[in-house]
């Protein structure tokens, strides 16, 4: 009997053993087995479902599901199978996760007795093909598309590939990965050893081929598909009229046929297909072997390594004459040779002419007809000649990203998850609603009934409705008193527009939620944005991803007092380019005088970084060579409009455009414009050294680099008018706030209070388009871009950053007058920025012109009438300020572009 159970428990194999030690009835076999099925089935419905709700479900995933609320994913196998299908398909094995419930199906079969598959054999297979196959998705397709809200391959089969990649290399790690599926193929069939010898010695048959009858290539090296394309073509076409073909022989077997078609008549060449070659003069001939038999059909042309009168065999028709790649090694024109190529003349001298370049192109040749030469001076009249290097120009001209074609963006596997998954609890929330009507209650305040409570990853807000004739400025006269019986630092209170009429009350959470880098990196959202220039922010406060396009914006400032975040929020923002952008595309100009902030991002030069001609370092820490640089910045910007209007173009976007269509020639000045994103960090320091010398170019470029594709980022920890003077803050309309210690402070920043209220640590105030909005700064700390860079700098680059023109401001003195203020009525572009001034302002009033901008009251009053040539404002009347006609940035960048420089000099 105990024989007898032995021998059932070997013969069921693994299965079996999983019940080992104890002896187990059929029934309670089979009902475990069953069990195993609905598990099985359960993680099969889970996965299947996954790959086509895990973007429906992605916002739940990531905020963490309740089981006990009774809200919906869009999962078939539920809560449990979002989590299921997220685990399994999301962090583990991408699409190839399939081959757990897969297996899991094999083995309750093999519990409940049914004996359909070999067990261990197709556990193994399915195992062994789910991880090849994460691993090579993960390595082919890495994070793209963000499928899955990871990629194809799964988080786990993307992070193998890479590292496998940093040890092996990607051609390493492709080499190896086809051999394991080239094992698994023979391991699952074993007549795919047949397959795979097949292929392999007609690989092996076609190498010798062309190794025994390409015995120099003139074109060594280059993999030019081109190239081949035309040898073949010429094969093909001596072939037809019977001439020995090698690739060494094209040239001279071009310039042959010419002389063929004199000897033997044009009918023959012209069957060859061969265009019109010819040498070029009469005595520079080229030796040509008529065969004995084949006289009147063709001739033979030397490679060089025969002697003159030396004859060929007879019948000899080259390659596809039957030669197999044995009898290629005895044919004399397919011995090997070191020279590339070589041209005997009349006199049977042998000149090499391995490098042949055009050296004129006679108008009577048309298009392609070349004369190239050697190096001894020989010429040959080529009428196809290609450039190879030349049109490989032309592609990078069009497609610059074609310069680094092997860049790869940045993976988020790099990246930190610092969230700590802390949730506020509802009892906290209960609370807090009854305080807030208690309080409003003591103070006579009326609210309906229903009080709405947003989470998001800083503060809750609160939205109350308040009774008919309650007066909104009574509720925020008590922050004070609410944040007091709340027992909070501060809270905020805003009217909540878009027909709502309710007021927010926004309360600091007993715990905050760090939103990491990397939640926002690897979203869909970020993954999916078409933005040109895109910029993550954080969260909002209703926890939804802020994304902003720079170029929308166009500049940016960002202030707070120091440790609030400024310095996580640039490098969050010059992260988000840098995932998103090529080199080709995006430089970056950074300026930090504190030297301390953007050093990180030296190692970038090669790739991301542009600096002055002439300058050693990218990263400008010193005051005047910022001057210098923000001076040649406004050179490039002029460049730059001076190119766009050539080309009847009004953005850098329509204009790459058109390159990239190539429809705007190099040859006419043109090039490819990459977006330049110019970074200063701390802009205080500056500005209290070099005064206006820093505020001119920094007021040009803001008013105008916009179209141009030049955008600034200032930050600053000195929210004061001395640094942010109205002449800046008209410029640069976006603006960031991080919590500041007063209200002066605040307003100064984003025009209002609020930025006073705020609790630090990445909490903000995004000021854009005159509206206000609070969010947590995305977080990423100093080693992650340390992994950022270096995930970067190790690639293949340029060979240094992308200059700009060389400027020196004459006479200067490094100090200012400490603010750019007293006089700025010779500022040549007054009238642009006053325009900006008024269109985003929305106010047309002479003295509001005079006082931001302190220009007497005829200058402003000049600038006023210009401005209403230009249709911008409306027509005097009386006292009153001026209509303003343009309301839209854009439309305002259009009028401007309109004008000249001098026609806009008022
Ligand atoms: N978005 C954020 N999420 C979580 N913590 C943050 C965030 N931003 C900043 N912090 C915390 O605040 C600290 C200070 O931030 P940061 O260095 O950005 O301040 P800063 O405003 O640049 O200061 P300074 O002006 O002195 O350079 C960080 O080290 C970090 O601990």
């Amino acid at each position: 009997m105990a024989k007898q159970e032995k021998t059932k428990a070997k013969s069921t194999g693994t299965a079996a053993r999983l019940f080992a030690g104890r002896k187990i009835g059929e029934t309670e076999r089979w009902i475990y087995g069953f069990l195993l099925l609905f598990v099985s089935l359960f993680f099969l419905l889970a996965v299947v479902s996954y790959y086509f709700t895990w973007s429906e479900d992605q916002a739940a995933l990531r905020e963490g599901l309740s089981w006990s609320a009774v809200d919906n994913v869009a999962n078939h196998a539920g809560k449990l199978g979002a989590i299921t299908g997220s685990a399994l398909v999301g962090k583990w094995f991408g699409v190839f996760a399939i081959g757990i419930p897969v297996v899991l199906l094999i083995l309750s079969l093999r519990i409940m007795r049914v004996r359909p598959l070999f067990l261990n054999r197709s556990v193994r297979t399915t195992l062994i093909v789910m991880i090849l196959g994460s691993l090579s998705l993960g390595y082919l397709f890495g994070t793209r598309w963000g499928i899955f809200g990871t990629g194809l391959g799964g988080q786990a089969g993307i992070a193998a590939a890479d590292w496998l990649r940093s040890v092996i290399g990607t051609a390493g790690l492709g080499l190896l990965l086809a051999v394991c599926w080239i094992l698994i193929a023979v391991y699952i069939n074993r007549s795919t050893i047949k397959v795979v010898n097949r292929v392999g010695s007609s690989v092996a048959k076609g190498a010798t081929d062309l190794m025994g009858k390409i015995p120099v290539h003139p074109f060594k090296g280059k993999e030019d598909t081109q190239r081949q394309a035309e040898e073949e073509r010429l094969r093909e076409d001596m072939e037809a009229a019977n001439y020995y073909y090698t690739p060494d022989t094209v040239p001279a077997a071009k310039a042959a046929s010419d002389i063929a078609s004199e000897a033997i008549g044009t009918e023959s060449a012209e069957r060859a297909g061969t265009e019109r070659t010819a040498v070029s003069g009469t005595e520079e001939t080229l030796t040509v072997y008529p065969s004995d038999e084949q006289e009147a059909e063709g001739i033979f042309v030397s490679n060089g390594d025969r002697t003159d009168n030396e004859e060929l065999p007879a019948g000899h028709t080259g390659a596809t004459a039957g030669n197999d790649g044995n009898d290629a090694a005895e044919s004399p024109f397919i011995e090997e040779e070191e020279d590339d190529f070589i041209v005997v003349d009349e006199q049977g001298e042998r000149i090499k002419a391995s490098t042949l370049r055009p050296t004129r192109t006679p108008a009577t040749l048309g298009a392609g007809g070349v004369v190239v030469s050697d190096e001894e001076g020989i010429e040959i009249v080529k009428t196809d000649y290609k450039d190879t290097e030349a049109e490989e120009e032309a592609d990078d001209f069009r497609d610059p990203t074609r310069t680094l074609p092997r860049y790869q963006r940045p993976s988020w596997v790099i990246l930190k998850d610092h969230s700590v998954g802390i949730r506020i609890s509802e009892d906290e929330i209960r609370e807090n609603k009854n305080i807030i009507r208690e309080k409003l209650e003591d103070f006579g305040i009326r609210i309906t009934d229903k009080i709405k409570a947003t989470i998001g990853p800083t503060v809750t807000l609160y939205e109350i409705e308040p009774a008919q004739g309650v007066k909104v400025s009574r509720i925020r006269n008590l922050e004070e008193d609410i944040a007091l019986a709340l027992k909070v630092q501060s809270i905020r209170i805003v009217t909540l527009g878009q027909g709502r009429g309710t007021v927010g009350i926004e309360v600091p959470n007993s715990t905050r939620e760090i939103v990491s880098m990397l939640s926002v990196v690897k979203s869909v959202k970020f993954q999916d944005c078409q933005y040109r220039l895109p910029i993550v922010l954080g969260k909002t406060i209703y926890n939804e991803i802020y994304i902003g396009d720079l170029t929308k914006m166009p500049h940016l400032l960002v202030a707070g007092a120091t440790g609030q975040g400024k310095s996580v929020g640039l490098n969050a923002i010059i992260a988000s380019l840098l995932y998103k952008k090529h080199p080709a595309e995006l430089k970056f100009v950074l300026i930090d005088p504190k030297q301390v902030e953007l050093s990180a991002y030296a190692k970038l030069d090669r790739h991301f970084l542009a600096k002055m001609e002439g300058e050693e370092s990218a990263i400008i820490t010193d005051t005047s060579k910022a001057v210098n640089t923000l001076n040649s910045l406004v050179m490039v910007m002029e460049e730059r409009y001076t190119l766009l209007n050539r080309a009847g173009e009004r953005n850098i976007a329509d204009y790459n455009a058109r390159i990239q269509a190539g429809k705007l020639k190099k040859r006419d000045g043109h090039s490819f414009m990459p977006y330049i994103v110019v970074v200063i960090d701390e802009f205080a320091d500056m500005i209290m050294t070099a005064g206006r010398e820093v505020e001119i170019p920094i007021t040009r470029l803001a008013a105008k680099a916009r179209a141009v594709g030049i955008h600034l980022i200032v930050a600053t920890q000195r929210p004061d008018v001395k640094v942010i003077t109205g002449l800046i803050k008209s410029n640069i309309p976006a603006r960031i706030a991080f919590k500041v210690v007063s209200m002066v402070d605040s307003r100064t920043i984003i025009d209002q209070p609020g930025a006073n209220n705020l609790i630090g640590m990445g909490d903000m105030l995004l000021y854009l388009n005159g509206e206000l909005t609070r969010m947590q700064c995305a977080f990423l700390d100093t080693p992650e871009i340390e992994n950022l860079t270096s995930f970067i700098s190790q690639q293949e680059g340029y060979d240094g950053p992308f200059e700009l023109p060389f400027f020196e401001l004459k006479g200067t003195t490094g100090s200012g007058n400490g603010g750019g203020g007293e006089e700025t009525a010779d500022s040549d572009n007054m009238l642009i920025q006053v325009a900006h001034f008024i269109v985003q302002n929305r106010q047309g009033s002479t003295s509001a012109i005079q006082r931001n901008f302190r220009l007497g009251y005829n200058r402003a009053g000049r600038i006023m009438d210009k401005l209403e040539k230009m249709g911008i404002v409306g027509r005097q009347d009386g006292s009153k300020p001026r209509e303003v006609i343009v309301t839209d940035m854009r439309q305002l960048e259009d009028i401007l572009l309109s004008y000249d420089d001098e026609e806009l000099d008022v």
